[in-house]
């Protein structure tokens, strides 16, 4: 059948009612109503299949979390389920003492009986009666009178007086009455009233607070505009006696979607309790949603008097129970209602955190209220229950901004503009082509993946392994020495370690140099950022780099339109940018060829002494210090000149071994640690060495203080040896890592003898799973290197 060309033929228009002083208008809601569930009623009877048992008193008990006082639990004169549900929840004391259950009954004498008969025993009740009283209703469902219609409802109230009243004098129960004429909407106003009247003066005891005679006037099928319920709601207020002693409530149906508005404009009107389900179950379109209000008033600042922290867990319980889905679009509830997925929104709502964060900060400090005030958000939904993470969610319509906020709150990471921006074109890239949307696991693998960052299975081609940051030499005459720095580190590249070293203005441009000068990868900072993860000592650093093309100036710099970003999160600052630095060249470098470690000595050669150090550590994984770099680079090159330029790996491994005494099998040494013992001097902070050494071939008792240990072994040994001995460098780092680590250590020991005649160098290298056994054999192990020395000009002289 096709809809109609004239509606008017076959729709009757509501009849709007003549109140032109109406005075609801002009109110605001200033204090939340009586709510009463319908859940397990009115919802109930909606359903395909009624709840059972269990499900009832599961949602019973959910309803009482939430904070609901008055529940209408059944309509008990309907079923042996509902009945017995109502006995169960009374038997076995359910019901909080400050809860009224309510049930619901029509006005009929036997079905009147069984319903007080299940709420025997209860503490307090609310018997529900209900008859239609619209001119339809009488005429074809009733065929009544409005005389009839009237008897019917007063006769029945006074049945119900006295059915209730035995049951108090029996088993104390309170009771309070509810009448409803059905169909109220639909009803002449002066009726509605009247009926009510009636059933007022048989019922005989309204009184004041508790004692009050409940009117619920429904929409029992929603037929007119909320301001027409209003207007009739603001009647009966106004025409009912004895205002005082009427708690006027609400029962609004959805038929026309407008059963929120419906009940906001009618509490307006003076409602004073509202009837209705969660989430809007109930007959065709549903009851009024008692979330939706609640939260309505909830974000007017008014306290609903219930609690929906947990939205996720009522939604659950009550989507089980009643076997229907919320919406995914349902205010408040649905999974989408805080989801922003268009970029303008996700941007609007990353701003709105970020300045609520500072908004909320220097209120905190005046002690000023904490407003929330958030584009697109009317409610803070971590107090439902909902994470952020739900807020922002993205897919080919999303901008920088959602991607950038979702980055932030899952990897920490605050994101530079120009690098969402960046970023942004990647996952883009990937949504359209896959044309789905990219959770929050995808974002945080593709940014991982894109910027090699955290963790080993996301790592480049270069990886940092360790790095020293010193001071450099000043490059020119008006630079300040201290304003230059030198980098000196180890990467893995393509798997391979290498030695790099390089000078610049800063930490950044010195790895850049390393990296120009060692791989050939030349490339410029445009930009550099840095925040700080977290606070305290577990705080950490996060550095953004933008790196340009080689540019020979700032103007070129600026101008390069491509570029790459990098980040890196270091608990050290310098590690921090250096590792932004290299994520950065590894998307700069792509699969680009970098040139080989290769051994290369002698007359024609081409490797350079950070080769020779990279070789030392691939195969004995020690990390020279620079100036023992350039000590053993001489020693390779006279090897080399020796040995025509003829050099394997393996000879210079051994070359390296037997130059330092290192890890020589069979080798005995004149000088070195046979037993010590360190100990603090009271709080000075002075060290105490005792032990035996072996010096020049004798084991000897040696004694020695200072303010480390390397001081006090010097001590030591200077009162057993002929000239002085004096530590002019020493550094370590540790080899493997956990319970395998070992350290290394280095000395470069300075000798000096005969008031000055002679002056003698050696470098000492040992390893051990002790830091400071490792010093230790590393100096006695310098001291044989000077030693040997010394032994040769004597021998010589
Ligand atoms: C708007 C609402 O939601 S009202 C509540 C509606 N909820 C329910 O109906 C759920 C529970 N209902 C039931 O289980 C059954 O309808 C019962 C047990 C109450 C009654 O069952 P039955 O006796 O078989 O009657 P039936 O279901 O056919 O109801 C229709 C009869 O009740 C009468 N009736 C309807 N409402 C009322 C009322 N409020 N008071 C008195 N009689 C009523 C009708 O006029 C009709 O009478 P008739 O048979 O003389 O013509
Ligand atoms: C019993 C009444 C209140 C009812 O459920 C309705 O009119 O919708």
């Amino acid at each position: 059948m096709p809809m109609l060309a004239d509606p008017s033929q076959k729709y009757k228009p509501y009849t709007p009612l003549n109140l032109p002083d109406r005075q609801w208008p002009s109110k605001v809601i200033t204090k939340p109503p009586i709510w009463l569930s319908t859940d397990l009623r009115d919802g109930n009877q909606a359903l395909a299949n009624p709840m059972t048992i269990p499900q009832k008193t599961l949602f019973f008990q959910t309803l009482l979390k939430c904070g609901f006082k008055e529940i209408e639990v059944a309509y008990p004169a309907a079923s042996d389920t509902d009945f017995n549900f109502v006995r169960g929840l009374i038997e076995q004391k359910q019901v909080p003492d400050d809860v009224w259950v309510q049930v619901l009954t029509p006005a009929r004498e036997d079905l009147i009986k069984r319903t007080v008969e299940s709420v025997a025993g209860a503490k307090r009740a609310i018997i529900h009666m209900y008859n239609a009283t619209s001119c339809l209703f009488r005429e074809v469902v009733f065929r009544h009178s409005k005389e009839e219609t009237l008897a019917l409802a007063v006769k029945h109230t006074k049945i119900i007086k006295q059915l209730t009243e035995e049951c108090t004098a029996k088993y104390g129960t309170i009771f309070k009455y509810e009448y409803s004429p059905e169909t109220f909407t639909q009803t002449e106003p002066e009726f509605a009233v009247e009926v009510c009247e009636a059933v007022k003066a048989a019922w005989g005891k309204a009184g004041l607070g508790d004692e009050r005679i409940i009117f619920n006037l429904p929409a029992t099928v929603e037929v007119g505009p909320p301001n027409h319920y209003a207007d009739q709601v603001e009647y009966f207020c106004r025409h009912i006696s004895e205002r005082e002693k009427c708690a006027i409530s609400l029962h609004p149906h959805n038929d026309r979607g407008q059963g929120i508005a419906a009940a906001e404009l009618a509490m307006l009107a003076g409602a004073d309790r509202v009837e209705g389900c969660l989430f809007g179950n109930g007959e065709r379109t549903g009851n009024v949603d008692i979330v939706n209000l609640a939260l309505n008033q909830y974000t007017q600042g008014i306290s609903p008097g219930l609690d929906f922290s947990d939205l996720p867990t009522i939604i659950d319980v009550v989507t089980q129970c009643n076997d229907l889905p919320v919406h995914p679009r349902h205010p408040y509830a649905g999974e989408l209602v805080f989801t922003a997925f268009s970029g303008s929104h996700q941007d609007a709502i990353k701003k709105g955190f970020e300045a609520q964060r500072v908004r909320h900060a220097e209120a905190a400090k005046k002690g000023e209220k904490q407003y929330w005030h958030m584009p697109y958000l009317p409610i803070d939904p971590a107090e439902l229950g909902c994470t952020y993470e739900a807020v922002i969610r993205v897919n080919a319509q999303s901008g920088k901004g959602g991607i950038a906020y979702l980055v932030q709150q899952h990897l920490g990471l605050d994101m530079p503009r120009k690098m969402q921006i960046s970023f942004y074109q990647v996952v883009q890239e990937v949504a359209d082509r896959e044309a789905r949307e990219m959770s929050v696991e995808d974002i945080t693998a593709t940014f991982r993946r894109t910027y090699h960052y955290g963790g080993s299975s996301f790592e480049g081609r270069l990886v940092l392994k360790s790095f020293k940051i010193s001071a450099g030499p000043s490059s020119s005459g008006d630079e300040a020495a201290d304003e230059r720095r030198q980098f000196d580190g180890a990467l893995s590249v393509d798997g391979v370690l290498r030695v790099i070293r390089g000078d610049g203005n800063g930490p950044l441009s010195a790895l850049l140099d390393a990296l120009r000068t060692h791989l050939d990868i030349d490339l410029s900072l445009r930009e550099y950022s840095e925040h700080a993860i977290g606070q305290g000592q577990d705080s950490k650093a996060a550095s953004y780099v933008e790196l340009v093309p080689p540019a020979r100036d700032i103007k070129e710099i600026r101008q390069s339109t491509s570029s790459w970003w990098g980040v890196g999160v270091d608990a050290d600052i310098a590690g921090s940018g250096l590792r932004a630095v290299l994520s950065a060249v590894n998307n700069a470098i792509g699969d680009r060829e970098l040139p080989e470690l290769k051994l290369s000595v002698g007359y024609s050669a081409s490797t350079s002494q950070a080769d020779i150090a990279s070789i030392i550590l691939n195969e004995l994984g020690l990390e020279l210090p620079r100036r023992l770099q350039a000590a053993f680079f001489e020693t390779v090159q006279r090897a080399a000149r020796v040995s025509d330029g003829k050099m394997s790996y393996g000879d210079l491994v051994t070359l390296f071994r037997t130059t330092y005494n290192y890890e020589v099998p069979d080798r005995s040494s004149r000088f070195a640690v046979k037993n010590f013992k360190m100990e603090n001097l009271g709080e000075s902070g002075r060290k105490e060495l005792t032990g035996e050494f072996m010096i020049n071939g004798k084991l000897t008792q040696v004694a020695g203080e200072g303010n480390g240990l390397l001081t006090a072994a010097i001590a030591a040994l200077n009162t057993h040896i002929d000239g002085r001995v004096s530590i002019r460098e020493y550094a370590e780092h540790s080899i493997g890592e956990g319970s395998d680590a070992k350290a290394a250590s280095y000395v470069e020991l300075a000798y000096e003898a005969d008031g000055g005649a002679i002056k003698l160098n050696s470098w000492g290298i040992a390893k051990d799973t002790d830091i400071t056994a490792s010093g230790l054999k590393a100096l006695l192990s310098a001291c044989s290197g000077v030693d040997a020395m010394h032994r040769k000009i004597t021998q010589q002289n």
